[in-house]
């Protein structure tokens, strides 16, 4: 993006927008961040804690708090508002309240004359970008949600510890919904330049191991719901990575929610796929030659989100 002002608006200031927000500040990914919630006091508050501690930071932020028409000129605003899930619920039990609560604050954006990317964390969050989408009428490249962006940090997170080998060596996936109809598509893994399962074979690894791996995955939010009632660190710091890749124009291939137009045979909604991202936000999604038992797996996970959107969402936009 060629703007002087790098601008983020950030619409919810809970555990996972503040998360995001004080990753934003170590890193210096942005010039300025506007803080807008519901609880107006809150992101009052938020913005003095986070400038309170400026003067300690490597990078000056303009911070503070604000209302829907400082969106008119920002690059992105990120919608981390909604409900969060209590022990024993899904992310899918989210979708009445959270589909209400992006729908408004969508409305709130546009109405500012806002024309840039909608990034969206807000569970269940396939779902929610298609309403954010949706409501906003912006193309389909330009709302991207976090998808399985944190699945996959922690994949990767796991694998590399599994291997003994920098995650940043670790190019494996997680496709799908970002919740329990996710999947692995392990014929694609690489640990560097060379296939996973060639490496699992010469070093007698048990293939189990990784069908382990994906189940913790599969299981973390749940399991650190469960311990302290929500998850943020790891979202937060997917939202900074993803808005770093759009700012920067890195042309880098993340796991996040694209539009589906075909590219995986599946049409008319936002799932996790490895996607190349860009100023312009999803410049294409990557296409891989799943074997039969995946296609089948990212088929069942779009059903699955299908089905909701018709029967839930669509009623309620
Ligand atoms: N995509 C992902 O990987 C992850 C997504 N999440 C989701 O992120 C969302 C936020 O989670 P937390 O921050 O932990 O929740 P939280 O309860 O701490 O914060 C939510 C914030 O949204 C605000 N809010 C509610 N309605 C609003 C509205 N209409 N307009 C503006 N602000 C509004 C609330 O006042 C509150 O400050 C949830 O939907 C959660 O499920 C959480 C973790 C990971
Ligand atoms: C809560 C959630 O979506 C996660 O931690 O994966």
């Amino acid at each position: 993006m060629q703007k002087e002002k790098r601008k983020i608006v950030l619409v919810g200031t809970g555990f996972v927008g503040m998360s995001f927000a004080y990753s934003m500040l170590l890193s210096g990914g942005c010039d300025q961040l506007v803080l807008i919630d519901v609880n107006k006091e809150k992101a009052i508050g938020e913005a003095m804690d986070l400038q309170h501690g400026l003067p300690y930071a490597q990078h000056k932020i303009d911070i503070k708090a604000g209302d829907y028409d400082e969106c008119k000129d920002a690059d992105i605003v990120v919608i981390t508002a909604g409900a969060t899930q209590k022990p024993g619920e899904t992310r899918l039990d989210l979708t009445i309240t959270d589909t209400k609560i992006v729908k408004s604050v969508t409305e709130n954006i546009m109405s500012s004359g806002f024309q840039g990317i909608i990034v969206v964390a807000s569970n269940p969050v396939d779902l929610m970008t298609y309403v954010a989408q949706k409501v906003s009428g912006l193309p389909k490249h330009r709302v991207i949600g976090t998808g399985t962006l944190l699945d996959t940090a922690r994949l990767r997170y796991m694998m590399s510890e599994y291997l003994g080998i920098s995650s940043k060596n670790i190019h494996a996936y997680i496709m799908g919904e970002h919740g329990d109809s996710s999947f692995v598509p392990w014929t694609h893994a690489y640990v560097g330049c060379k296939k996973l399962l060639a490496i699992l074979d010469e070093t007698h690894r048990d293939l189990n191991d990784l069908q382990n791996i994906y189940v913790q995955v599969q299981q973390a939010g749940y399991e650190i719901v469960n311990r302290k009632k929500s998850t943020y660190y790891g979202i937060g710091l997917s939202l900074n990575r993803l808005c770093q890749a759009i700012l920067k124009d890195e042309h880098v291939i993340l796991t996040i929610a694209a539009y589906q137009n075909d590219e995986y045979g599946q049409k008319g909604l936002y799932i996790g796929v490895p996607a190349l991202i860009s100023a312009h936000g999803v410049e294409e999604i990557v296409t891989l030659d799943l074997n039969e038992v995946d296609q089948q797996k990212f088929n069942n996970s779009c059903e699955t989100l299908r089905a909701i959107i018709k029967d839930t969402i669509d009623p309620l936009l």
